[in-house]
Protein backbone atom coordinates (compact mmCIF):
# COMPACT_ATOMS: atom_id res chain seq x y z
CA UNK A 1 0.00 0.00 0.00
CA UNK A 2 1.57 3.26 -0.64
CA UNK A 3 0.63 6.47 1.50
CA UNK A 4 -0.52 9.91 -0.05
CA UNK A 5 2.42 11.86 0.57
CA UNK A 6 1.60 13.94 3.44
CA UNK A 7 3.29 17.40 4.50
CA UNK A 8 5.51 15.45 6.24
CA UNK A 9 7.68 15.19 3.17
CA UNK A 10 8.30 19.04 3.45
CA UNK A 11 9.59 18.27 7.05
CA UNK A 12 12.36 17.95 8.97
CA UNK A 13 13.71 14.54 8.96
CA UNK A 14 13.13 13.87 12.63
CA UNK A 15 9.66 14.74 14.12
CA UNK A 16 8.66 14.74 17.77
CA UNK A 17 4.91 14.88 19.00
CA UNK A 18 4.17 15.65 22.79
CA UNK A 19 0.98 15.25 24.01
CA UNK A 20 -0.19 16.84 27.49
CA UNK A 21 -3.48 17.26 29.49
CA UNK A 22 -2.98 21.35 30.46
CA UNK A 23 -1.61 24.34 29.26
CA UNK A 24 1.92 24.22 31.69
CA UNK A 25 2.54 20.84 31.46
CA UNK A 26 4.65 20.93 29.11
CA UNK A 27 7.18 23.14 30.05
CA UNK A 28 7.04 20.84 33.61
CA UNK A 29 7.68 17.90 32.51
CA UNK A 30 9.38 18.15 28.86
CA UNK A 31 10.16 21.69 28.11
CA UNK A 32 13.94 20.53 27.78
CA UNK A 33 13.73 18.17 25.94
CA UNK A 34 11.06 20.68 23.26
CA UNK A 35 13.87 22.98 23.30
CA UNK A 36 16.90 20.66 22.48
CA UNK A 37 15.02 19.51 19.85
CA UNK A 38 13.99 22.72 18.59
CA UNK A 39 17.63 23.80 18.62
CA UNK A 40 19.02 20.66 16.65
CA UNK A 41 16.46 21.05 13.49
CA UNK A 42 14.20 18.45 14.41
CA UNK A 43 10.16 19.43 14.37
CA UNK A 44 8.44 19.33 17.64
CA UNK A 45 4.52 19.12 17.62
CA UNK A 46 2.96 19.90 21.08
CA UNK A 47 -0.88 18.56 21.27
CA UNK A 48 -2.94 20.36 24.64
CA UNK A 49 -5.98 18.59 25.60
CA UNK A 50 -7.32 21.40 27.62
CA UNK A 51 -7.37 25.07 28.45
CA UNK A 52 -6.67 24.48 31.99
CA UNK A 53 -10.02 26.72 32.38
CA UNK A 54 -10.29 24.94 36.49
CA UNK A 55 -7.21 26.18 37.25
CA UNK A 56 -6.16 27.92 40.41
CA UNK A 57 -5.11 31.24 40.26
CA UNK A 58 -1.69 32.92 41.72
CA UNK A 59 -1.68 36.32 40.06
CA UNK A 60 -4.50 37.77 42.43
CA UNK A 61 -5.28 40.58 39.77
CA UNK A 62 -6.69 37.52 37.98
CA UNK A 63 -8.92 36.06 40.24
CA UNK A 64 -11.98 36.92 38.82
CA UNK A 65 -10.85 34.84 35.63
CA UNK A 66 -11.59 32.09 37.82
CA UNK A 67 -14.49 29.01 36.99
CA UNK A 68 -16.74 30.09 39.29
CA UNK A 69 -16.13 33.92 38.63
CA UNK A 70 -15.78 34.89 34.94
CA UNK A 71 -14.71 31.51 33.67
CA UNK A 72 -12.38 33.32 31.74
CA UNK A 73 -9.14 31.12 33.04
CA UNK A 74 -9.25 28.83 30.19
CA UNK A 75 -8.64 31.78 27.59
CA UNK A 76 -5.97 33.62 29.17
CA UNK A 77 -3.75 29.80 29.88
CA UNK A 78 -4.27 29.82 25.84
CA UNK A 79 -2.07 33.18 25.49
CA UNK A 80 0.42 32.11 29.11
CA UNK A 81 0.67 28.23 26.81
CA UNK A 82 1.78 30.43 23.23
CA UNK A 83 3.94 32.64 25.05
CA UNK A 84 5.89 29.76 26.63
CA UNK A 85 6.20 27.52 23.64
CA UNK A 86 7.41 31.28 22.21
CA UNK A 87 10.18 30.39 25.02
CA UNK A 88 10.76 27.28 24.01
CA UNK A 89 11.00 27.96 20.18
CA UNK A 90 8.09 25.70 19.28
CA UNK A 91 6.20 26.68 16.67
CA UNK A 92 3.80 23.97 15.76
CA UNK A 93 1.41 24.25 18.96
CA UNK A 94 -2.40 22.89 18.72
CA UNK A 95 -5.12 22.38 20.94
CA UNK A 96 -6.90 18.97 20.74
CA UNK A 97 -9.86 19.28 18.33
CA UNK A 98 -9.28 22.88 18.30
CA UNK A 99 -8.84 25.44 21.65
CA UNK A 100 -12.14 25.08 24.00
CA UNK A 101 -13.30 21.54 22.34
CA UNK A 102 -12.05 19.40 25.60
CA UNK A 103 -12.72 21.29 29.22
CA UNK A 104 -10.06 21.15 32.27
CA UNK A 105 -12.12 18.28 34.42
CA UNK A 106 -10.52 19.04 37.95
CA UNK A 107 -8.91 17.35 40.48
CA UNK A 108 -10.47 13.37 40.50
CA UNK A 109 -13.41 13.18 42.24
CA UNK A 110 -14.61 17.04 41.82
CA UNK A 111 -18.30 17.67 40.53
CA UNK A 112 -16.41 19.72 37.57
CA UNK A 113 -15.40 15.83 36.07
CA UNK A 114 -18.99 15.55 34.91
CA UNK A 115 -18.98 18.68 33.02
CA UNK A 116 -20.97 17.86 29.75
CA UNK A 117 -17.05 19.04 27.86
CA UNK A 118 -14.95 17.80 30.47
CA UNK A 119 -11.88 15.92 28.87
CA UNK A 120 -12.42 13.18 31.00
CA UNK A 121 -15.97 12.17 29.75
CA UNK A 122 -14.94 12.57 26.09
CA UNK A 123 -15.46 9.74 23.66
CA UNK A 124 -12.30 8.24 23.37
CA UNK A 125 -12.27 7.62 19.76
CA UNK A 126 -14.00 10.66 18.88
CA UNK A 127 -10.71 12.56 20.59
CA UNK A 128 -8.38 10.27 19.26
CA UNK A 129 -9.47 11.16 16.01
CA UNK A 130 -8.32 14.29 16.37
CA UNK A 131 -4.83 13.07 17.04
CA UNK A 132 -4.81 10.67 14.45
CA UNK A 133 -5.31 13.54 11.89
CA UNK A 134 -2.24 15.26 13.06
CA UNK A 135 0.07 11.95 13.11
CA UNK A 136 -1.53 11.36 9.76
CA UNK A 137 -0.58 14.42 8.74
CA UNK A 138 3.10 14.63 10.36
CA UNK A 139 4.23 11.28 10.67
CA UNK A 140 5.83 11.59 13.72
CA UNK A 141 8.55 9.19 14.57
CA UNK A 142 8.14 9.47 18.35
CA UNK A 143 5.89 10.08 20.63
CA UNK A 144 5.77 11.69 24.38
CA UNK A 145 2.39 11.16 27.02
CA UNK A 146 2.25 10.26 30.16
CA UNK A 147 2.05 6.79 31.90
CA UNK A 148 -1.44 5.21 32.80
CA UNK A 149 -1.67 7.22 36.41
CA UNK A 150 -1.11 10.57 34.24
CA UNK A 151 2.28 10.59 35.80
CA UNK A 152 0.61 11.54 38.92
CA UNK A 153 -3.41 10.55 38.73
CA UNK A 154 -5.06 13.93 37.40
CA UNK A 155 -7.91 13.20 35.38
CA UNK A 156 -7.18 14.78 32.01
CA UNK A 157 -3.86 13.67 32.73
CA UNK A 158 -4.67 9.51 32.19
CA UNK A 159 -7.06 10.84 29.62
CA UNK A 160 -4.53 12.16 27.47
CA UNK A 161 -2.38 9.14 28.04
CA UNK A 162 -5.88 6.63 27.26
CA UNK A 163 -6.52 9.07 23.84
CA UNK A 164 -2.53 9.53 22.78
CA UNK A 165 -1.86 5.24 22.78
CA UNK A 166 -5.82 5.03 21.50
CA UNK A 167 -4.59 6.81 18.73
CA UNK A 168 -1.26 5.10 18.08
CA UNK A 169 -3.08 1.90 17.93
CA UNK A 170 -5.65 3.80 15.24
CA UNK A 171 -2.78 5.53 13.49
CA UNK A 172 -1.51 2.24 11.62
CA UNK A 173 1.62 2.75 9.53
CA UNK A 174 1.52 7.05 10.47
CA UNK A 175 2.02 5.74 14.37
CA UNK A 176 4.98 6.99 15.79
CA UNK A 177 7.93 4.35 15.93
CA UNK A 178 8.84 4.93 19.36
CA UNK A 179 6.47 5.81 22.53
CA UNK A 180 7.87 7.37 25.78
CA UNK A 181 6.03 7.73 29.04
CA UNK A 182 7.46 10.96 31.15
CA UNK A 183 8.82 9.48 34.37
CA UNK A 184 11.40 10.07 37.33
CA UNK A 185 13.96 8.28 38.30
CA UNK A 186 13.33 6.98 42.55
CA UNK A 187 16.92 8.00 42.50
CA UNK A 188 16.25 11.67 41.58
CA UNK A 189 13.23 11.47 43.41
CA UNK A 190 15.27 10.32 46.62
CA UNK A 191 18.06 12.79 45.81
CA UNK A 192 15.50 15.32 45.68
CA UNK A 193 14.36 14.87 48.69
CA UNK A 194 17.63 15.36 50.47
CA UNK A 195 18.19 18.52 48.60
CA UNK A 196 15.07 19.95 49.68
CA UNK A 197 15.81 19.07 53.43
CA UNK A 198 16.79 22.38 54.67
CA UNK A 199 14.92 24.38 51.92
CA UNK A 200 12.00 26.49 53.47
CA UNK A 201 10.08 25.77 50.37
CA UNK A 202 10.31 21.98 50.50
CA UNK A 203 7.88 20.43 48.31
CA UNK A 204 8.82 17.25 49.87
CA UNK A 205 7.84 18.62 53.58
CA UNK A 206 5.20 16.32 54.30
CA UNK A 207 6.69 13.15 52.33
CA UNK A 208 8.50 10.71 54.70
CA UNK A 209 9.48 8.16 51.96
CA UNK A 210 9.29 8.50 48.33
CA UNK A 211 7.45 5.48 48.31
CA UNK A 212 3.96 7.79 49.27
CA UNK A 213 4.69 9.68 46.00
CA UNK A 214 2.02 8.81 43.31
CA UNK A 215 5.32 8.80 40.64
CA UNK A 216 8.52 7.44 40.91
CA UNK A 217 10.46 4.69 38.24
CA UNK A 218 13.10 2.32 39.40
CA UNK A 219 16.27 3.58 37.68
CA UNK A 220 16.36 -0.38 35.73
CA UNK A 221 13.17 0.71 33.66
CA UNK A 222 13.81 4.16 32.75
CA UNK A 223 14.78 4.15 28.93
CA UNK A 224 16.52 7.51 28.32
CA UNK A 225 17.22 10.64 29.75
CA UNK A 226 17.69 14.08 27.98
CA UNK A 227 19.91 16.41 28.98
CA UNK A 228 18.12 19.78 28.20
CA UNK A 229 20.56 21.24 30.78
CA UNK A 230 21.49 24.15 27.84
CA UNK A 231 18.07 24.92 28.06
CA UNK A 232 17.60 25.66 31.43
CA UNK A 233 17.17 28.74 30.63
CA UNK A 234 14.64 29.04 27.88
CA UNK A 235 12.63 26.35 30.42
CA UNK A 236 12.70 28.79 33.17
CA UNK A 237 11.34 31.39 31.15
CA UNK A 238 8.55 29.27 29.71
CA UNK A 239 7.63 28.30 33.00
CA UNK A 240 7.18 32.52 33.90
CA UNK A 241 5.47 32.36 31.26
CA UNK A 242 2.34 30.20 32.92
CA UNK A 243 2.60 32.57 36.04
CA UNK A 244 -1.18 32.19 36.89
CA UNK A 245 0.21 28.76 37.36
CA UNK A 246 3.81 28.94 38.65
CA UNK A 247 4.03 31.61 41.63
CA UNK A 248 7.38 33.52 41.49
CA UNK A 249 7.69 31.61 45.02
CA UNK A 250 6.84 28.12 43.55
CA UNK A 251 9.30 25.08 44.62
CA UNK A 252 9.92 24.57 41.14
CA UNK A 253 12.22 28.05 41.08
CA UNK A 254 13.91 26.57 43.83
CA UNK A 255 14.60 23.70 42.23
CA UNK A 256 16.02 25.42 38.77
CA UNK A 257 17.87 27.59 41.10
CA UNK A 258 19.50 26.10 44.05
CA UNK A 259 19.55 22.44 42.47
CA UNK A 260 21.08 23.58 39.06
CA UNK A 261 19.73 21.95 35.42
CA UNK A 262 20.07 17.91 37.18
CA UNK A 263 16.04 18.65 38.40
CA UNK A 264 15.11 20.81 35.93
CA UNK A 265 17.28 20.68 32.51
CA UNK A 266 17.25 16.73 32.63
CA UNK A 267 14.31 14.93 31.93
CA UNK A 268 13.39 10.79 32.26
CA UNK A 269 11.19 8.87 30.22
CA UNK A 270 10.19 4.99 29.95
CA UNK A 271 9.90 3.27 26.48
CA UNK A 272 6.99 1.81 25.70
CA UNK A 273 7.21 1.15 22.13
CA UNK A 274 9.66 1.02 19.74
CA UNK A 275 13.51 -0.56 20.35
CA UNK A 276 15.63 0.65 22.69
CA UNK A 277 18.43 2.72 20.55
CA UNK A 278 22.17 2.71 22.37
CA UNK A 279 22.49 4.40 25.55
CA UNK A 280 25.17 5.37 28.44
CA UNK A 281 25.91 4.85 32.06
CA UNK A 282 25.59 1.96 34.32
CA UNK A 283 21.23 1.63 32.83
CA UNK A 284 22.48 1.94 29.48
CA UNK A 285 19.78 5.22 29.68
CA UNK A 286 19.32 6.84 25.86
CA UNK A 287 20.39 10.39 25.45
CA UNK A 288 18.11 10.76 21.72
CA UNK A 289 15.03 9.72 21.64
CA UNK A 290 15.38 9.46 17.99
CA UNK A 291 18.44 6.51 18.93
CA UNK A 292 18.28 3.97 16.37
CA UNK A 293 15.75 5.10 14.21
CA UNK A 294 16.52 4.55 10.37
CA UNK A 295 15.48 8.58 9.22
CA UNK A 296 16.29 7.90 5.94
CA UNK A 297 13.00 6.65 4.63
CA UNK A 298 10.77 7.81 6.89
C1 LIG B 1 0.53 20.47 36.78
C2 LIG B 1 -0.97 20.26 36.58
O1 LIG B 1 -1.39 19.25 36.01
N1 LIG B 1 -1.77 21.22 37.07
C3 LIG B 1 -3.22 21.09 36.94
C4 LIG B 1 -3.83 20.77 38.30
O2 LIG B 1 -3.46 21.83 39.18
C5 LIG B 1 -3.59 21.45 40.56
C6 LIG B 1 -4.91 21.98 41.12
O3 LIG B 1 -4.99 23.35 40.87
C7 LIG B 1 -4.99 21.70 42.62
O4 LIG B 1 -6.18 22.29 43.07
C8 LIG B 1 -3.79 22.26 43.37
O5 LIG B 1 -3.91 21.92 44.73
C9 LIG B 1 -2.50 21.67 42.82
O6 LIG B 1 -1.41 22.26 43.46
C10 LIG B 1 -2.39 22.02 41.32
O7 LIG B 1 -1.24 21.39 40.76
O8 LIG B 1 -5.28 20.70 38.19
C11 LIG B 1 -5.91 21.87 37.65
C12 LIG B 1 -7.40 21.61 37.62
O9 LIG B 1 -7.67 20.49 36.82
C13 LIG B 1 -5.33 22.18 36.25
O10 LIG B 1 -5.91 23.35 35.71
C14 LIG B 1 -3.82 22.37 36.37
O11 LIG B 1 -3.26 22.63 35.08
ZN1 LIG C 1 -1.74 19.01 33.95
Amino acid sequence: MTLDRTASDSLPARRLLLVHAHPDDEVIGTGATMAHYVSTGAHVTLVTCTLGEEGEIHVPALSQLAAAEADQLGGYRLVEWERACAALGVTDHRMLGGPGRYRDSGMMGLPTNQHPRAFWGADLDEAAAHLVEIMRELRPQVMITYDANGFYGHPDHIQAHRVAMRAAELAGPDAPEKIYWTAMPLSVLRDGMEAFKESENNPFADVESVDEMPFGTPDDEIAARMDGTDHHAKKTAAMRAHASQIPDNSWLYGMAGDFGGEFMGVEYYTLVKGERGPGEGPHKWETDLFAGLDLDGS
